[in-house]
């Protein structure tokens, strides 16, 4: 049975105000990373549009923020209904813009199904209004939105991550400015108009089209009240620069990683060759939690499964998204991806690094890049998030060393132990900087029910997942009392200010 509804066609590039737009700026056209067939082709806004979405989000800021908090609740819960009616539709579209394998876009839109109720839980509980009584008072805390809040989305997971601020921000009173990626322009239409049939009113939700131009141009507005960024440390920081000298706008940053799978023993090595697979190559290594260096403690076992892990590699399947039979890894975002992934592994072998498994692209597909290991073990790796499907292996000869390796990086945003007693990993999640650290399970694949977010060059202290609502709303502090009281004793030097 097919879940499909599909939604009725966009008007145009951008919602402004709960009016679609032809966007004023230059054309945004999107190529197929599967066919170089174009699936998306429009404008991007200009200047006066960014920033009229922005004073669209503000004007429809307080009476969102009024409303009864269940009535934003039902909305969000309407959203998810509506996405759980239009998954097909969705999923196609992630694929289609993305390359996503159909199963992998499915198992997205699944994901995003479920960061409602989770959106809901997280907000109840960690939004709560407090109350404590105090001498003659009532100690109250309470949660208020920001105001604005201008989302960007990364490529990798074109509705899923925006997802996971954007509800968030809702459910606390905010009104959104989002701006999907410019290589997943065909999400942005689709997903406000789900949130408008689920009775979002006019304004709260705002699309703009576009990239680094349009993001700038709707940072720099005086009415973002925060700015939720999802992809590379490069532009994390760019956007950080911009917003030097105005503290008083809340950045969350969720950045890349150059993550480290440690392998102290790889028993059974059927599971550690999957569990390696699943971290690495997952998504073609195209997601931040992806394992980008394999640091092994040398052992004979531990050198079958490399040699294992060495031959299973060769044998991913990799396809067009929707070649039957179904794809693992399907093709990157992009041939200049592709390209890039190719030109650090040229890179690594020219330092020193000795094939295990070679990355290859397709004959056909520009985009398609096979799975690759490279041992760096005696060549000079740099700290780089290469963001494809290339490993980096490293011999070391014991737990300390594992240590070691592990937090060479400035990154800090995944990391995982395979094997190992409990005092291994009691020491390894205490000493490996990073932000989710697992313990014979995948380093993709994070929990929202947990915090999502990194430490180092990874993040900015605020991370995402269930604890996105705390970027969501400031904490007010009031102590209440509902009748003014003349006071039981005056302070010295006041005994004759009363009457
Ligand atoms: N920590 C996390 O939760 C996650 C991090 N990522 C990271 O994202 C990266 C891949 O995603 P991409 O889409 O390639 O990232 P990207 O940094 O190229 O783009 C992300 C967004 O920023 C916008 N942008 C580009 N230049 C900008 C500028 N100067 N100012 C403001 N916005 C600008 C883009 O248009 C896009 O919407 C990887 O580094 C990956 O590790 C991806 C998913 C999750
Ligand atoms: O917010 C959540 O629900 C958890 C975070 C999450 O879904 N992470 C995914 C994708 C992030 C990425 O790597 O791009 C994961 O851990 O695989």
């Amino acid at each position: 049975m097919s879940h499909t509804t599909r939604p009725e066609e966009p008007l145009s590039d951008l919602l402004i105000d709960g009016t679609w737009l032809a966007g004023e700026g230059p054309p945004l056209t999107r190529q197929s990373p599967a066919d170089g067939s174009i699936v998306w082709n429009g404008h991007q806004a200009n200047t006066d549009q960014a920033h009229a979405a922005i004073v669209s989000a503000t004007h429809a800021s307080l009476a969102w923020a009024a409303r009864p908090a269940a009535d934003r609740v039902a909305i969000v819960r309407r959203f998810g209904e509506l996405l759980t009616s239009r998954r097909d539709a969705f999923a196609d579209c992630i694929s289609q813009q993305v390359g996503k394998p159909a199963w992998e876009a499915a198992t997205e839109v699944a994901t995003s199904i479920a960061k409602v109720d989770v959106s809901i839980t997280a907000m109840l509980q960690r939004s709560a209004t407090t109350r404590q009584e105090l001498a003659g008072f009532e100690a109250v805390g309470r949660y208020r939105p920001l105001g604005v809040m201008l989302v960007l989305g990364p490529f990798n997971f074109p509705l899923h991550l925006p997802g996971g601020q954007i509800i968030p921000a809702l459910l606390a009173g905010n009104t959104v400015v989002f701006k999907p990626s410019e290589l997943a322009p065909a999400i942005g239409p689709m997903l406000v108009q789900t949130w408008q049939a689920a009775g979002l009113p006019a304004g709260v939700i705002n699309l703009l089209q576009g990239g680094a131009d349009v993001a700038t141009a709707a940072i720099d507005h005086p009415q973002t009240a925060g700015v939720l960024f999802t992809g590379s440390r490069r532009v994390g920081v760019a956007i950080h620069r911009q917003l030097a000298g105005r503290p008083e706008v809340l950045l969350a940053l969720e950045m890349g990683g150059n993550n480290p799978l440690v392998v102290a023993d790889a028993r059974p090595v059927d599971a550690a060759i999957d569990l390696a697979i699943q971290s690495a190559f997952l998504s073609s290594g195209q997601r931040c939690t992806c394992a980008r260096r394999l640091i092994v403690i040398d052992s004979p076992e531990n050198r079958k499964f490399v040699e294992r892990l060495a031959a299973a590699i060769p044998r991913i399947r990799c396809g067009l998204p929707d070649a039957d039979p179904p794809p693992f890894c399907g093709p990157l975002v992009s041939p200049a991806a592709a390209d890039k992934v190719l030109a650090t592994q040229e890179t690594l072998l020219r330092k020193g690094g000795i094939p295990q498994v070679r990355a290859r692209r397709d004959t056909a597909c520009q985009s398609l890049v096979s799975p690759g290991l490279i041992d760096m073990t005696a060549a000079a790796a740099d700290d780089e998030e290469c963001f494809g499907p290339l490993l980096q292996l490293q011999w070391v000869d014991d737990f300390d060393a594992a240590i070691l390796a592990a937090n060479a990086t400035r990154f800090g945003l995944a990391a995982g132990l395979v094997g190992g007693s409990t005092e291994d990993f009691t020491r390894f999640r205490r000493e490996v900087r990073a932000g989710v650290i697992n313990w014979n399970r995948q380093t993709t694949g994070a929990s929202g029910r947990l915090a999502f977010g990194g430490t180092g060059e990874s993040g900015n202290h605020r991370p995402a997942g269930y604890f996105a609502a705390d970027f969501c709303s400031d904490p007010v502090a009031s102590l209440e009392s509902d009748r003014l009281v003349p006071p039981a004793s005056l302070l010295p030097g006041l005994e004759d200010t009363q009457p």
